[in-house]
Order: structure tokens, then sequence, then C-alpha cells
């Protein structure tokens, strides 16, 4: 049931090709993927038409099978040599019968072939006709067909479970249907991405947090989980966050061993499935690991019943980089040339050479032959080594650190070396490993389970306290400085996620008329970082020795980051602290903007070259909104401040300005295309009507401080109805959350039955939050918690000025 053999590897601009049944949303696929690569949609269908002026079935009835056959080839050629590159070309089932699949499986060599697959009751539903048992009967003709011509498969999850809503810290809303196709879209296009080695500008405008992978990053963690408990593991999830780095999917399937080709087309459906429910639900890397053993290898420690046969277990392997994980785990002991051939395939997927020592004996990490293992991973072409044994007392955790040491120091040696010893009495290897070391969550192993217990693996958390605990990394301070920040959510919002994270971090408050006292704080031993707020964003670029490519091109510093190396890599050297060298200054409040106008935004209002977007305000607040809006692709942005010589200050810093992702040296891609420049224009007044012969807004960010000082009043400020005339709607997005209810909110929500979208400052400051978080920490933020959070908060404030208990 393989699919076609290639070496996944293939030219940044090779056109990709989707092959599934109609139903399957190929269509909308395709149009997803061509805007993310800039590519064109060829769809086989069309062409099909424009050619012939005839459908297909038209065709065939007027000149019979044989013709129609013939043409049907000769087309199918023509289409995709034509078209072999920059696109995303779609065939169903009509154009690739008889003699077009041995050319699809020819062109699958050169380029990618994605097979997406779909549940029979969703693609029923789009053939409307047919009855479930022959939808059902149809994909289970088709689907090995469409695998052997592939050689990758997406499938399209219908995944009303993922469908709560976490968005504003409120639990158990309806996403809207819009929000679930944004999910689709982001699960597909990072598919599609990683397939293609494309590594164009982050969906998730947070991901940039991290420019380098986790195992390159300090102390991460992976989630071993049985790729068939995840989905009830994560109902019970609920809002918490998942703290690990990496999923560890673990595919345990019996039925695979008894099959006589080792993995039948039902069963690999099945995984596919699975693994796409648990890559939309956790929005994590994930590690294919297909168990070794017949009984539950939970983890791999636990070696019971007999071994799975290689060439079953092989063609589970074979399966999963069809899926194109970001990892892919591979027993080491396995022959020698089945791991080549494996290495040779492996695309984009990153490959762990693993190995568990099942009889390490006395000082098993200093027998001769561990180093030669490692050795061996690299050889074969793995991309990181993990290697495990049983402890056997507690000396043993000291062993392999320094066998890590060993390992790291010799300059023959680059593969990174995942190592730790199991059991109970091998936690604290566990813990001081740094990277991908294994945790467990309590939600996704339930007493019951036969795995790794309670007992036997830390959580995160636990693993990141016992880092402080025992001096390994050390608690450090942060807090926000600004003149009129006493009334912020920040400290209470940073404080609940250091300590969901095991982290004994302090946040406090800053609260100075001038920048002066800041120097004092920014040179202190254990500064951790400062979050900068009005009126300082743009004065305090003269601290900082460097800045991201984000702050400069904002012209505003919202973070401040002590270094205590020459690195500015934020993420390798946190948590650490030690005499100041120099100060680096990001800016996170544009992801905030970035992000809550991609979420609210309906298909409808999609940004296109039309579109006009409009800023109030024209402090540091406004330059991040208008370089977010530069980077969601808006090229016509309108900006209204009540003094207008700040305004007009705005425009000259971005007029013109395209801020392509070629200029960012952050973000490595491959291709490089060119973006059209924004431009900017100042709305002189607020009573001038909206300008002639322009779409009035769709996205409208109000960056307007609510009470500037606490002795000042209030700025009531709302538009006039010519502002408001988008015949779309549109999102609105209030960036002040004190008091959280603006008369410009009340404005827009008076305009919801329009189909405008209200969009609060507490749905953006958890947003920024989070990415500075990971600034701060180098890890993870929690981010439902975060949101959470501020929500509470505001209740709790809202409650004491009531005088009544908090909801
Ligand atoms: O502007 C803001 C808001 C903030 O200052 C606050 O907590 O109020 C926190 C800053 O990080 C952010 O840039």
């Amino acid at each position: 049931m393989t699919g076609t053999q290639s070496n996944r590897r293939y030219g940044a601009e090779a056109s990709i090709l989707l092959i599934g049944m109609r139903g399957t949303g190929l269509s909308t696929l395709a149009f997803m993927a061509a805007r993310a690569l800039k590519f064109r949609v060829v769809d086989s269908e069309q062409v099909f038409h424009q050619v012939t002026g005839l459908s297909r079935h038209s065709y065939s009835s007027k000149y019979g099978a044989t013709e129609y056959r013939r043409r049907e080839l000769e087309l199918l050629q023509s289409m995709l040599s034509q078209n072999s590159q920059s696109c995303i070309i779609v065939c169903s089932l009509g154009a690739i019968q008889g003699t077009g699949q041995e050319y699809i499986a020819q062109y699958s060599k050169g380029h990618p072939v994605i097979h997406v697959m779909r549940d029979a009751k969703s693609v029923q539903k789009y053939l409307k006709s047919r009855d479930i048992e022959t939808v059902t009967e149809l994909i289970r003709r088709t689907d090995p067909i469409y695998r052997r011509l592939s050689s990758f498969e997406f499938y399209n999850v219908n995944d009303a479970s993922s469908d709560h809503c976490e968005l504003n810290g409120k639990t158990n809303e309806q996403v809207p249907g819009t929000l679930t196709l944004k999910q689709l879209e982001a699960d597909f296009v990072q598919l599609v991405e990683r397939i293609s080695f494309h590594q164009t500008y982050p969906h998730d405008a947070r991901e940039h947090s991290f420019p380098v992978s986790p195992e390159v990053r300090q102390y991460t963690y992976a989630l071993p989980v049985l790729l068939s408990d995840w989905s009830e593991g994560f109902s019970r999830v609920g809002n918490a966050d998942i703290l690990a780095d990496a999923l560890q999917l673990i595919v345990a399937d019996y039925r695979t061993v008894r099959h006589e080709q080792g993995l039948d087309d039902l069963t690999a459906t099945r995984i596919s499935q699975q693994y796409f429910q648990a890559k939309r639900q956790s929005h994590l890397p994930v590690m294919f690991h297909a168990a070794r053993y017949t009984s539950t290898d939970f983890h791999v420690r636990s070696m019971i019943g007999p071994p799975v046969p290689d060439h079953a277990y092989m063609r589970l392997l074979n399966h999963g980089l069809r899926l194109c994980p970001e990892y892919l785990c591979i027993d080491l002991s396995i022959d020698e040339a089945e791991i080549l051939r494996l290495v040779a395939s492996k695309g984009s997927t990153k490959i762990i050479g693993d190995i568990h020592i099942e009889e390490p004996g006395v000082d098993g990490w200093n027998q001769p032959g561990r180093k030669e293992l490692v050795e061996k991973a690299q050889r074969l072409g793995c991309d990181l080594i993990r290697m495990s044994q049983d402890a056997q007392n507690m000396d043993d955790n000291f062993a392999v650190r320094s066998f890590a040491y060993k390992i790291k120091t010799d300059v023959g040696i680059h593969v990174p070396l995942i190592a730790y010893n199991t059991g109970r009495l091998g936690r604290t290897s566990q813990f001081l490993n740094p990277i991908f070391s294994p945790v467990m969550n309590p939600v996704f192993s339930p007493s019951s389970h036969p795995g790794p217990t309670r007992e036997q693996l830390l959580t995160v958390r636990e693993s990141q306290a016992a880092l402080y605990s025992s001096l390994v990394l050390e608690g450090l301070k942060y807090g926000i400085y600004g003149s009129n920040v006493t009334h912020s959510f920040s400290p209470q919002m940073h404080n609940a996620a250091f300590d969901f994270c095991g982290m004994p971090h302090e946040y406090s408050i800053f609260q100075h008329a001038t920048l002066g006292p800041l120097r004092e704080i920014l040179q202190r031993e254990d500064l951790g970082g400062v979050s900068i707020s009005a009126p300082f964003k743009q004065d305090v670029r003269q601290y900082v020795d460097s800045m991201s490519f984000e702050a400069q091109a904002i012209g505003a510093i919202n973070t401040i980051l002590p270094l205590r190396s020459k690195s500015t890599n934020p993420t390798t050297l946190r948590n650490r602290t030690g005499k100041v060298t120099g100060l680096h200054g990001d800016n996170t409040d544009w992801t905030g903007i970035y992000e809550c106008v991609q979420r609210n935004l309906s298909p409808i209002n999609a940004i296109k070259p039309g579109t006009t977007a409009l800023v109030l305000g024209a402090g540091g607040m406004a330059r991040a909104a208008i370089f977010a809006l530069i980077r969601l692709g808006v090229r016509t942005i309108f900006i209204h401040n009540r003094t207008e010589s700040n305004a007009v200050r705005l425009v000259k810093h971005f007029q013109g300005k395209s801020f392509s992702k070629d200029q960012d040296p952050n973000c490595y891609h491959s291709v490089s295309k060119h973006d059209e420049a924004a431009v900017i224009r100042v709305l002189h007044s607020r009573d001038e009507p909206w300008p002639t012969n322009v779409a009035a807004p769709t996205i409208i960010v109000s960056c307007i401080t609510v009470q500037e000082a606490e002795d000042k009043p209030p700025v009531n400020f709302t538009l006039q109805d010519s502002w408001l005339e988008s015949t779309t709607a549109g999102v609105a997005i209030e960036l002040a959350y004190t008091p959280i209810e603006t008369p410009f909110l009340q404005q827009i929500r008076s305009l919801a039955d329009q189909g405008w979208i209200a969009c609060d400052g507490l749905q953006v400051l958890p947003e920024q939050g989070v990415k500075q978080f990971e600034l701060f920490t180098g890890r993870k933020a929690p981010q439902k918690l975060m949101r959470h959070i501020v929500y509470r908060v505001l209740h709790e404030a809202e409650a004491k000025t009531s005088d009544r208990p908090p909801a």
C-alpha cells in the first residue's frame, strides 16, 4: 500500500499536485496553499472544460470512451508539463484513470503529490446525491489508488471537538465556521510549506519567538501519547495548556502485525486521520513513533511482547513519512540498509535514531560501545539520537550527563543527543537532559494505563521547578515600566504564567514619570526583562544596543531583554543571572494586533489588493498596528490622530515600505517574491467624510490612549458614520483595556447585526504578552491561561468596584 518512492526533495518552485476524491476539499485547500506560497491554482476539471468546451461526461458521451481516454491523457500531460513550476494543481479521479495514473506516479518523483482524504459523511454531503454506503465503498476502493500515486497524504479533519472557544478566556463557545476553516488553512499550509521546504512568513506571528527548532533550544520536552489515546485524552484537556514542545505520537497497531502486508489501507487511513486530528488540536510539532513491540510500548522503556516484524515496522515508518511529521523515530537496532533507505526518503522530516539499552549492566553509560552508537546514528544520517537505559542507581544520572558532555565536546560528533535514564530513579537525568526530555501529562496517562506511571515521569512544570530548585536555572525579576502602569494587567498575567510553568520568577510594576530610573533597573544582575509601556516606547530605543527587525521597522520597543553573552538569540541563554553586558529591544505589540485581525476577519474580507484599513492614533501602538497591517498584506492604510503632525511623522516613517520577508534576517525562506509597498494617508479631521473612490475600511485599529494619565479625562472617541460604511462590515480592534468598554467599542458592537466584529483590548494584551513571555524565558507560554487570567482579573476588579463577588 506504499506510495511512490522518491527522496521527497523538490525545488522550491516545483508545482504541487493534489489528488483525491471530489468532496475532500481539494479546491479549497489548493486555494489556501496557493495563497500562502504565491502559486497559481490549476484545476484539471476547468482545464478540460476550457480546452474542449465540454464537461468530461458530455465529452465521453459525444465521442466515446476511447477518444475520451486519449484526450484526457493528452490534456493531463500538457497540463502538468506546462505548469511544472509555481502551481497548485488539482486532479480528481476523472483525470487520472488508466495510463494517467502511471503518468502521475512518474510525476510524483519530481513533484510533491498529496493525497487528500476526508470522512465519508463530509464527502457525501458535498456530493449530495449518493448515500453513505456508496461513498464509503468508493473511498475504500479509491484510497489505495491515490495512495499508490502519491508521496504524501493529508486528512481533512472535520473536527468538532477542537471547536470550543479558547480565544477570550471564555470556554465552550462555538467557534464560527470561518475559524475552523482558518485552522484547516493553518494545518494545510504548514504541511505544504514543510513538504516543499518553503518557509514563508509564519501564519501565527508568534511562531517567530523561536526562530530555532526545539532541539537547538535549552530544556525542551516531548510528551509521549498513544495515537489511539489522543482523542480521549484531549477531550480531558479542556482549557489547560499543554506545555510540552513536541508530541511523541506512538503508533501501536497490532493489526499491522497480523496483516500480511504489514499495514492495510484502512489502518493507514485511520492513522492519518488520528494523526492530523492530533496535529490540529495540539498545534505541536510531532514525533512519529512506531511501537517496536507488540505489547504496549507506551514509552520506549517497556519492551514487552514479541517485536513487530521488521517489514511491518518499516511500513509503518514509511507511512509516517507520508504525513511529513517534524520528527520520526527509528529503532537503531534495525537493519542498517533499512535505516539508510528511510533516511534517503525523509524529505524535511528529521530522523531520530532511537535506542533503549535493555540490560545496561553496572555503570552502563561508561560501558564500551556507547559512543559508537552515537557515531552510528550520525553515519546513517540521523538528525538526532535518543539513548535511554533503566537507571540502576542514582549515580547513573550523573554518568549520563558526563557521557553527554563527552559527546558534546567530541569534535567529530555533531548530531544532537537526547540521553536519559528511565524509571523512578531516572527522573533526575530526565530533568537535566536539555532536549526533548520525556514528560507526562496526567490527562494523557490515566491510572489504568499500562504506560509509565505518575511516578516514572515528571510533568513539564515539575521538570522546570526541579531545574530552578537545583540551581541549574535561576529565578529572575521582571516588570512593566511606564508612566501610568499601576492598573496594568501584565503583572497578574505574567506571574500566573511563571507559576504555571514552575518558574520562580517575579514580575512587578515600575511606575515612573521619566525614563531616568530605568537605567539602574536595566543593570540589575537578576533582571530577566522589562515590558515598556506608554509613553516611552520610542524614546527607550536609545537605551538598547541592538533591536529586532520588527522593533527597528516599527520604530518602537515594548520589550527589553538583558544580554549576558555576545549572542542576541534570546531563546538559548534565558533564565540566568549575571552581569548585564548588553540590552536588546524587541516589539511584540504588532503580533497581538496581527493575531486579532487574522482571527476575526471573515473570509469575505480576506485581505486583497483593494483592502483598506484605518488606524486611530499615532503613538507606539499605532506604529505597531501599521506594521502588523503591512505584514498582513494591507496596502492602503489611513491614519487619523488628534495632533496631525504626529500622524504625518508616521506616514513618513512607513510610506512606501513593504517590510518584505526578504529584509528580515530572522526569517529563513527559500522563495523571494516582490511585495508591493504600502500607501499611507492621513485623515485630517474626524469630521471629514470618507474619501470618495477609496473603499471604506474593513479593518480599524484604535490605538488612542483612553486615559493617558490618571488625572486626565478619558478620550471620548467614536467614528462618524461614513467611516463605517463598508458593505461587508469588518473587524474593529480596541487596544485600550482600562476601562474595557470604550465608546468606540460600544459603537462597533451596535453594528454587530451588519457583521462588524469588535475585539476588545483584553484580546490583544495576552497575545503580545505570550510572545513577550517567550522572549523573556525562552519557553513556550501557557497561552490559554494567559488569555483566561486577564478576563479573570477584569472580573475581579469589576466585582471590587461594584462590591459583589466575581462571576
Ligand atoms: O502596551 C502594552 C500594554 C502593557 O503596557 C500593559 O500591560 O498595559 C504591556 C506592554 O507589554 C504592552 O506593550
